[in-house]
């Protein structure tokens, strides 16, 4: 028996060739799915099937038995196609899971379909002869197969690297051909003439040949398609690299379910989100993952119906959005269906936005210095409060003001004025209940609502007088101790409304009322507040109208030597010629002028209109003009005062500007600045009003006033109280010590005149020489002037 060892090396080229492309295709199925790896299977099988047995038959050509031969042909097609079957069976079971005994159970099937081919085909073997199996030869052989397969195919596991399929290629190389001349020496020819070949036969060399032919193209070309496919599968990996990053690198989490609700697709983020990291999603039912959360309480609610509900809304094309909650976090989930059925499901963490929305809603509707509900939160509390308030239910409504707060922030300056807002704000949390709400409205305006279920009236009444008592405890801020008043207004739903603005109006007018009953106090709405703040209002307008159509007369009082008698000077007081009220007196219109600002321009008229006038009068007249404390706010008053001056051609020190204690508690350095400005060039400064304030002598040493006024309180009372006696006798007495004129107001009686007199008061001025009276009768006053002095 000898070997064509041509043939040998052909039939070792069809072999080698034949395991590149099975190696190859058996990694094809192995990256393929269900139905497209059968189909590489089934492709593996047949060109593997056809390359072994195309390798049997050139190896058998390669064989001389010395003897003329043939195949019978069903035999031969046969041994293909248990080689083909049979290796489509190791395949199959190669590919069934990643461990290596399973791969290797595959790969020995393969080596055992190996042998069946080579021994069926052995049995088609046509020749006068009789074979003579050697048994152990044959065992061996298998074995040399499959374990080689088994080898080929474990090796073929460890990856695509060029040297790892080569190995794989080798191996089975090695099995086939291992097995073929192994089997190959179990056999012994006796010739045996008696044998005759049957019809159906063909000669080795043809069916060699053509086996050969073929195989090569089936073999190339099944090389090739391995080849793109797998160019195909690596472009494909690529792109599936990009979306797997882009997918891992979202922040948002991200889920795809097919029409059934399966999850198809899914990132780490929306696992991790949702709290299912540790569970496995791919591929399953959704409402098996919610049935498994719910089953270990993970999950509220119904799997069934809310995942019945979720395809639901998919099938009709509905986009839904739903912020759900965690490990207290707030997720915002968006499901927007796909085109053919399912939905992709976007998963966002919003819980830091949804602190940032929370936190804006929380400034626009508290104040940031105190913390309160603002005003925009107060009304809507106080609306709510009043829809639910019951006919037992008793709502009232407190408007506070902080009594002259805007002294103690314009002279300590602000942070004193926010530290005290803010204390305040704290002890009236501290007056109120849970079922209350404190509020600040704005500078130094606080509001309280308070809601009390059957229980008795007196209990607002209680909750002012405590805040009032409260408020007015002394405070220790940044070195200073401050005491401050509040003024209260109240009213009550629904007695004077239910309307919540209608409330706060009503509060507001009992608050105005509180004020001007001298402060620190609280006052309950009546209906009489109304009329008069509506009178007010038309005041107000009717004062702008008026100074637009110059209604503004000044009135002179001549002021009186009470040694000589003469008239030493006029006070300029302000007369409102009203078109349809006919003349009004000031304490009428200048306190809402003084409030309004409109006392600026109208005292500017009185100035001019005085300086013009008293430059007609003789030399030694002068003239006294009022200046409130609101015009003292005005930075050109000392320029309006020059260009008064100026105009008239008067004299400087012919013009008494009158003020009164209250412009010197107001921011008292620049007012003291301003009254030395004036002062400077010559004009003289009297103090109005004197000993109604608190502190009289001290503001005596704060500036060196030209003259001191005593009010008028004092001199009424002048003949029947002792008191008002010693007052007027300690000013004169101080005027007389300071070199500082003393003018007694509103002398009405000769006897009060006679104790002026005798007490050495030096000027006086009332309705005994004259009441305040036109610019017209000013002459006729100087006339009638010594006869009185003497009176
Ligand atoms: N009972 C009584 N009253 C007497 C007597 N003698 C004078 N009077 C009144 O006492 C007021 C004196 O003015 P005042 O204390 O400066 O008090 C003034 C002053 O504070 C303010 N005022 C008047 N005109 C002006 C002005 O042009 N500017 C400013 N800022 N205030 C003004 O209005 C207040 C009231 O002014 P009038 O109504 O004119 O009232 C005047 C005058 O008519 C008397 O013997 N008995």
């Amino acid at each position: 028996m000898e070997h064509d060892w041509r043939l040998v090396v052909l039939g070792a080229v069809i072999c080698l060739l034949a395991s590149a492309v099975a190696i190859s295709l058996f990694h094809r199925a192995r990256a393929a799915q269900g139905r497209a790896r059968e189909i590489w299977i089934g492709l593996d099988a047949a060109v593997g099937g056809c390359g072994i047995w195309a390798t049997h038959f050139v190896a058998m050509l390669a064989y001389d038995p010395g003897i003329e031969a043939g195949y019978n042909i069903p035999i031969t097609l046969l041994s293909l196609v248990l080689a083909v079957a049979i290796l489509a069976v190791g395949l199959a079971v190669a590919t069934l899971d990643e461990r290596w005994r399973t791969v290797a159970a595959g790969g020995a099937i393969v080596g055992a379909g190996v042998a069946a081919m080579h021994y069926t085909g052995m049995l088609g073997l046509e020749l006068p002869a009789r074979i003579v199996w050697s048994p152990g030869i044959v065992a061996s052989s298998i074995a040399f197969g499959s374990l080689f397969g088994a080898l080929a195919l474990v090796v073929a596991t460890r990856g695509e690297r060029f040297g790892t399929v080569a190995a794989a290629t080798g191996l089975l190389t090695v099995a086939i051909v291992s097995h073929h001349f192994t089997a190959m020496g179990a056999v012994t020819l006796v010739p045996d003439p008696t044998i005759v070949s049957g019809g159906l036969t063909v000669s080795p060399r043809v069916l060699s040949f053509m086996t050969a032919v073929a195989v090569f193209a089936i073999l190339g070309l099944s090389l090739i398609a391995s080849i793109l496919d797998r160019r195909a599968k690596t472009e494909l990996h690529k792109q599936k690299v990009v979306l797997d990053t882009a997918l891992e690198n979202m922040s948002q989490g991200l889920c795809m379910f097919d029409a059934d609700g399966r999850i198809m697709l899914f990132n780490e983020r929306y696992s991790e989100m949702m709290g299912r990291s540790r569970m496995p999603l791919q591929g399953r039912l959704l409402i098996d993952v919610l049935q498994d959360l719910h089953s270990i309480g993970e999950w509220d609610g119904d799997p069934e119906e809310f995942c019945n509900a979720l395809v639901a809304e998919a099938k009709a094309g509905h986009s839904a959005t739903r912020i759900v909650s965690r490990n207290e976090r707030a997720i915002r989930v968006v499901d927007q269906p796909m085109k053919g059925g399912g939905w992709v499901a976007t998963f966002e963490d919003i819980t830091e936005w949804q602190q940032a929305q929370e936190q804006i809603s929380h400034m626009a509707r508290h104040d940031a210095l105190t913390n309160l509900p603002n005003r925009t939160l107060f009304r809507e509390q106080l609306e709510k409060a009043s829809r639910l308030a019951k006919r037992s239910d008793q709502l009232a409504v407190l408007c506070l003001d902080l009594d002259h707060f805007k002294e103690i922030n314009d002279t300590l300056g602000h942070p004193i004025g926010d530290a005290l807002l803010r204390e305040v704000a704290r002890r009236l949390g501290e007056c109120v209940t849970e079922h209350d709400t404190v509020a600040r409205l704005g500078g130094d305006e606080f509001a309280i609502v308070q809601f009390c279920s059957n229980c008795e009236p007196s209990v607002v009444s209680s909750l002012a007088s405590l805040v009032v008592e409260r408020i007015a405890a002394p405070y220790e801020i940044g070195g200073h101790q401050l005491v401050i008043g509040v003024s209260i207004g109240i009213s009550l739903a629904p007695e004077d409304g239910k309307d919540p603005d209608e409330l706060l109006q009503k509060a507001d007018l009992a608050l105005y009322r509180a004020k001007a009953d001298g402060r620190g106090t609280y006052r309950f709405f009546e209906t009489g507040m109304d009329a008069r703040a509506q009178a007010r209002r038309l005041l107000e307008r009717d004062l702008r109208l008026a100074l637009e159509h110059d209604e503004f007369e000044v009135y002179y009082q001549p002021i009186r030597d009470v040694a000589g008698g003469q008239v030493v000077a006029f006070e300029a007081l302000a007369r409102w010629n009203h078109s349809l009220r006919g003349l009004i007196a000031p304490n009428n219109f200048i306190p809402v002028a003084e409030e309004t600002g409109l006392i600026v321009p109208l005292g500017e008229i009185v100035l001019r209109k005085a300086c013009a006038d008293a430059a007609g009068w003789p030399e030694a007249v002068a003239v006294a003009v009022n200046l409130s404390p609101v015009q003292f706010k005005n930075p050109n008053l000392v320029s309006s005062v020059k260009a008064a001056l100026q105009a008239s051609g008067l004299s400087p020190d012919r013009l008494e500007l009158e003020i009164t204690e209250s412009v010197l508690l107001q921011n008292s350095e620049a007012t003291l600045a301003v009254l030395h400005e004036l002062r400077g060039f010559g004009v003289r400064i009297s103090l109005d009003d004197f000993g109604t304030g608190y502190s009289s002598l001290s503001y005596l040493r704060s500036f060196p006033f030209d003259k001191i006024k005593i009010d008028r309180s004092f001199v009424t009372d002048l003949a029947t109280r002792e008191d008002s006696m010693a007052i007027v006798r300690a000013v004169t007495g101080l005027g007389k010590s300071l070199g500082i004129v003393t003018t007694a107001e509103g002398v009405e009686t000769d006897t009060q005149f006679d104790l002026l007199r005798q007490e050495g008061c030096t000027q006086a001025q009332g309705y005994l020489f004259s009441p305040p009276r036109p610019a017209a009768d000013v002459a006729k006053m100087l006339r009638r002037a010594p006869e009185r002095s003497v009176a």
